[in-house]
């Protein structure tokens, strides 16, 4: 049964501590929910038509329901054909940037979850998350519509019915989140490895590896330094280069990958042993790791000139820093020890605000998707829904 009120849904982005890239060839990856989040406000629209609005790319479109309704039998037929969909959104043909991407991943989804009933529907994504800097917005985007559009059209439960007995989705229920979500990652990423739709669905920390989602229940608190170099990549073109090299040199990028795939076991061999008991010498076996990876992602090609600006100058007051997500541009993760100075982190952001960086000082974990009565949003969602 449609839901006759709006909905909201958040998701949070996710730091990628170890495993980007060697994830999509089956290799492990850890990695952690992020206190930045992408909320959605879904409501029913009364004219016959499907309305988007996504403020932080600045794209509002809309369609009237029965010229979506003509899509329908060829879509059905061919699902992955996303040339349909392109023609339909009058999409130009390379297909890789922000609103070509997000658009054509709403449309997959609203025909998919959707099918033969499509509602008239007022859809606002709004994100906390940098839009394509390696922190998951992607992933928060389609757990959003996958959440929302699911939970509108009855087939999950709406944990805020009143009936409801707590205000979250079930086991199952999240799990046709993450599938639908995983989806909507194929449309924008092209081979997306599933990782970053499985931390904003379950939030927390995991191990993942091909499919296989293992929550980390204990971690320490650890504390990072986020970096968003503002140079702009996307995803789908670094994973393409990455698969590239390794079919030019396979036997130069696999084991690569092996190596990058050992650091992620012993990262979390080291976060388990922290847990019984802390001390400095884990912290340092952290930061060597850091640093080995961090070349071996120069070796696969995901560096840039900016991400080794970020690890000189940490480097330069004893802290380490890899970049994180797809690389390229976009973030990179630095380790702050208990036993930093407040001083030295100030000095290093001011320093990497100055090169025109962004940073933030955060914790790691965050909690996975979830629904909200408008008066739960936080203060700056409810403000920017106000006005949308
Ligand atoms: N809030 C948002 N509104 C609209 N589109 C979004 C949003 N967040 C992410 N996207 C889509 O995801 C793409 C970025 O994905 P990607 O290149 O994987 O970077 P990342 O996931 O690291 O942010 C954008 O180009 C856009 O198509
Ligand atoms: C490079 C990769 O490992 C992570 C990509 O993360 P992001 O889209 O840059 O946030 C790709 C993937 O796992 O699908
Ligand atoms: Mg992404």
């Amino acid at each position: 049964m449609t839901i006759d009120r709006e909905l909201f849904v958040s998701a949070p982005g996710k730091v990628i501590l170890h495993g980007e890239h060697a994830v999509v060839h089956g290799k492990m990856a850890l990695a952690v929910g992020l206190n930045l989040r992408t909320f959605i406000r879904i409501r029913p629209c009364k004219d016959d038509t499907v309305l988007i609005n996504l403020p932080n790319i600045g794209t509002k479109l809309s369609w009237d329901v029965s010229q979506l309704q003509s899509l329908l039998p060829s879509f059905q037929d061919d699902p992955q054909n996303m040339e349909i969909l392109k023609n339909f959104a009058g999409l130009t043909d390379g297909c890789k940037d922000t609103e070509s991407l997000a658009v054509l991943a709403f449309l997959y989804l609203y025909l998919s979850i959707f099918g033969r009933d499509l509602p008239s529907v007022d859809v606002v994504v709004w994100s906390q998350l940098p839009t394509g800097a390696g922190l998951g917005s992607s992933a928060a985007y389609c757990v959003c519509l996958a959440a929302a559009m699911l939970t509108y059209c009855g087939r999950i439960a709406d944990p805020m019915r009143e009936e409801a007995k707590t205000s979250r989705w079930s086991q199952t229920e999240l799990d046709l989140i993450n599938q639908w979500a995983f989806q909507g990652e194929k449309v924008i990423h092209g081979n997306p490895s599933g990782v970053d739709n499985a931390v904003g669905t379950w939030g927390g920390a995991l191990q993942y590896q091909s499919g296989r989602i293992t929550p980390i229940e204990r971690v320490p608190m650890l504390h990072i330094l986020l970096t968003n170099t503002k140079v702009p990549r996307s995803t789908k073109v670094l994973v393409a280069g990455v698969k590239e090299k390794l079919l030019k040199f396979p036997d130069i990028i696999e084991p690569v990958l092996s190596s990058i795939h050992a650091i992620s076991q012993e990262c979390q061999r080291v976060l388990k042993e922290m847990t019984a008991g802390l001390s400095m010498d884990h912290y340092s076996v952290l930061e060597e790791l850091i640093d080995i990876n961090q070349h071996h992602l120069n070796v696969i090609g995901v560096g840039h000139p900016s991400l080794n600006t970020i690890c000189r100058v940490t480097a330069e007051r004893g802290l380490h820093s890899k970049l994180t997500g797809a690389g390229g541009g976009g973030c990179a993760v630095t380790l702050l020890r208990p036993d930093t100075d407040h001083t030295v982190v100030e000095a290093v952001k001011q320093e990497l605000t100055d090169c025109g960086f962004q940073c933030w000082e955060t914790s790691i974990g965050a909690l996975g998707v979830s629904v909200h009565l408008p008066s739960s949003l936080t203060e700056d969602a409810r403000e920017a829904f106000s006005n949308l």
